[in-house]
């Protein structure tokens, strides 16, 4: 294993072989290629965000990380275990949440799961109580503890599955929408508790998410998968100005005037009233637009706008192979 890399994945394929009907009786046997020649390193203490459409191999990445179904081609390692082969040795390192399913036990009350996966995975008492302690109080779990976790909320049970897959102290923790479906309350909770875990343990997060908010607030690193290949392995930022977004300087002048004219990479895009807006590339400095608006017209006040990131991923989407071509591997 490379020095400081928990998980190094290269060139890894998946390719499922499934049945489609052609015609009334006939069926021909059709190739889906759900990964294809995926590569990249997670150093340890990362948190790193994994995003891209529907059906772009998400989950087949992360049930392959976990072992859950083995690689077609291609080379995987987790903390220098082969997790198709040696899948229970795994087990204990790694923590997953899935956020569509639950892996507590339906009819027991919360902290009985919570027992059956200390015997499950030999968590030794003295690790079991502190990180129990720990997840208790910082997810509010408290008052759930006794509650089968059939009558829990979405949010509380998300809470609960997000403890059960750190109990025993993982090193690397695979997150699969952990805030598709709560409420504004129940996602702030779960994103400060991730960034705690992160910061405090050092555990390394591997974040697939379509509510971009969870990777603007958690991750600097981000990878986009599309079509089974990454498209973009970067910081937000990087990717704001790759997918071609642009900045927008909003500006109050002292009156009403024509739209501002002449500033360098910069274009006005709205003008109402003594406020206008100038557009100008994300991936150029401000610094230059303010002092020429500032220079020839009297401002009165200015702020800066950034590309929402779901402008951004959208774009990148529809032009990866531009894209991709223009970023190497991180
Ligand atoms: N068991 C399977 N058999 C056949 N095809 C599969 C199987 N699992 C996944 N696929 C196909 O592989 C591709 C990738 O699916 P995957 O579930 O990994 O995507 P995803 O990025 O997780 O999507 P989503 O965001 O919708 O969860 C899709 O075309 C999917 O239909």
């Amino acid at each position: 294993m490379t020095a400081g890399q928990l998980i190094e994945v290269d060139g890894l394929e998946k390719v499922f072989s499934v049945r489609r009907k052609a015609g009334r009786l006939r069926r021909v046997r059709h190739e889906v290629r759900a990964v294809d020649g995926l590569t990249f390193q997670v150093p340890r203490g990362e948190m790193v965000g994994y995003i891209g459409p529907n059906g772009a191999g998400k989950s087949t990445t992360i049930k392959m990380l976990t072992g859950i179904l083995v690689p077609s081609g291609g080379r995987l390692r987790v903390a220098g275990i082969d997790p198709a082969r040696e899948r229970t040795r795994l087990a204990r390192r790694i923590g997953v949440v899935f956020g569509q399913r639950t892996t507590l036990w339906w009819d027991l009350p919360l902290k009985d799961s919570y027992e059956l996966v200390r015997r499950m995975y030999r968590v030794p008492d003295a690790v079991y109580r502190t990180n129990l302690d720990r997840c208790t109080e910082l997810l509010d779990l408290g008052p759930l503890l006794d509650v089968p976790v059939r009558q829990l909320s979405l949010g509380q049970r998300m809470r609960g599955d997000i403890a059960a897959a750190l109990l025993h102290d993982p090193e690397v923790l695979y997150l699969d929408e952990p805030t598709i479906g709560l409420d504004v309350v129940s996602k702030a909770k779960v994103r400060s508790f991730l960034h705690e875990v992160n910061a405090e343990r050092g555990t390394t997060v591997l974040l697939t998410t379509h509510d971009l908010t969870d990777i603007e607030q958690l991750c600097r690193r981000v990878m986009v998968i599309d079509h089974g290949h990454l498209v973009y392995d970067g910081g937000l930022d990087a990717l704001r100005a790759a997918a071609g977004g642009e900045r927008t300087l909003v500006v109050d002048l002292e009156r009403e005037l024509p739209p501002i004219d002449g500033i360098p990479g910069a274009r006005t895009v709205r003008v109402d009233g003594p406020r206008q807006w100038l557009a100008f590339p994300a991936a150029q400095s401000a610094a230059p637009v303010v002092t020429a608006v500032a220079e020839r017209y009297p401002l009165v006040d200015l702020s800066l706008r950034e590309p929402e990131i779901e402008g951004v991923i959208a774009r990148l989407y529809r032009g990866a192979d531009a894209v991709g071509s223009e970023i190497g591997p991180h």
